[in-house]
């Protein structure tokens, strides 16, 4: 067996946000120490509430502290809709998370996409790569850009960042970004970060809460079946970590649950 990816079960989604919280500060202490800066990618749905959760607690400590002024954050995946669209992560992240951060933690870099094109996807897809290409590869000199830390959600179908079960963009191997145009999930044109950049991250955490997960993280953790998230699982291996509640992982059987 391969090194398995981290699966932890937390009472409610406060104590979640707590080591949540642990884990992101020790990444953000990797990532100063690699590159001055912290990269982050991250999705939409839930995940920015329960980051909000994480993230705006007030620090106990000098260590505690959560230093964005030194974050870049990238998106993981992304709407082809205007950044103050209902639809739109970035503006999702804005009302939950970056408006609410208080001045003295100062001010993350964000990198929402590009919405002059919004009618070619592509071109969205391509000027995102593009983004990255410039912000990564000249400082790192690396074939792929390389998060510090990736946060995601997961689909109740097992998809993750807008990466869905059974879609021939599982098997793009080379672009960084591409668009896609017919997702199942509303709206249906999107970017998203392809597998070889999500499985990439020095760390690769997944949040996955509530009842309505169970299913999905039974066939994950148990069968794999070629689901998105289980293709994470296999590429990341002991680099990811899956943050669930109780009712999200109730009767499935896995031999790694631990804490960090
Ligand atoms: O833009 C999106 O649609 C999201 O990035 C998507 O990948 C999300 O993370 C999952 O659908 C999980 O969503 P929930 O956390 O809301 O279940």
């Amino acid at each position: 067996m391969g090194r398995q990816p981290n699966l932890l079960a937390f009472p409610d989604v406060d104590t979640l946000a707590t080591t949540l919280r642990t884990y992101i500060l020790h990444a953000q202490t990797a990532g100063l120490h690699r590159h001055q800066v912290f990269k982050v990618a991250v999705s939409g749905g839930s995940l920015p509430k329960t980051l909000a959760k994480a993230l705006l607690a007030k620090p106990t400590s000098p260590e505690d502290t959560i230093k964005f002024d030194k974050w870049e954050i990238y998106f993981a995946d992304e709407r082809a809709v205007p950044l103050d669209h209902e639809d739109s992560n970035y503006c999702l992240l804005k009302a939950e998370l970056l408006d609410k951060i208080p001045a003295e933690l100062g001010k993350p870099v964000v990198f929402p996409i590009d919405t002059d094109c919004l009618d070619d996807v592509q071109e969205v897809a391509d000027r995102y790569e593009k983004l990255l290409v410039d912000k990564f590869a000249a400082r790192d000199s690396v074939k792929l850009p390389i998060f510090d830390l990736l946060l995601l959600g997961c689909g109740p179908d097992g998809h993750t960042c807008s990466l869905f079960p059974g879609h021939e963009l599982l098997r793009e191997a080379d672009a960084w970004v591409m668009p896609i145009e017919d997702s199942p999930k509303p709206p249906p044109k999107r970017i998203t970060l392809t597998l070889p950049v999500v499985t990439h991250g020095v760390k690769i955490a997944f949040v996955a809460t509530g009842g309505g997960k169970k299913e999905i993280m039974k066939e994950i953790f148990e069968e794999g079946n070629g689901l998105p998230c289980a293709l994470v699982n296999e590429g990341g291996q002991e680099r990811v970590t899956w943050f669930t509640d109780v009712s999200a992982v109730e009767g499935v059987s896995f031999p790694r649950r631990g804490s960090l």
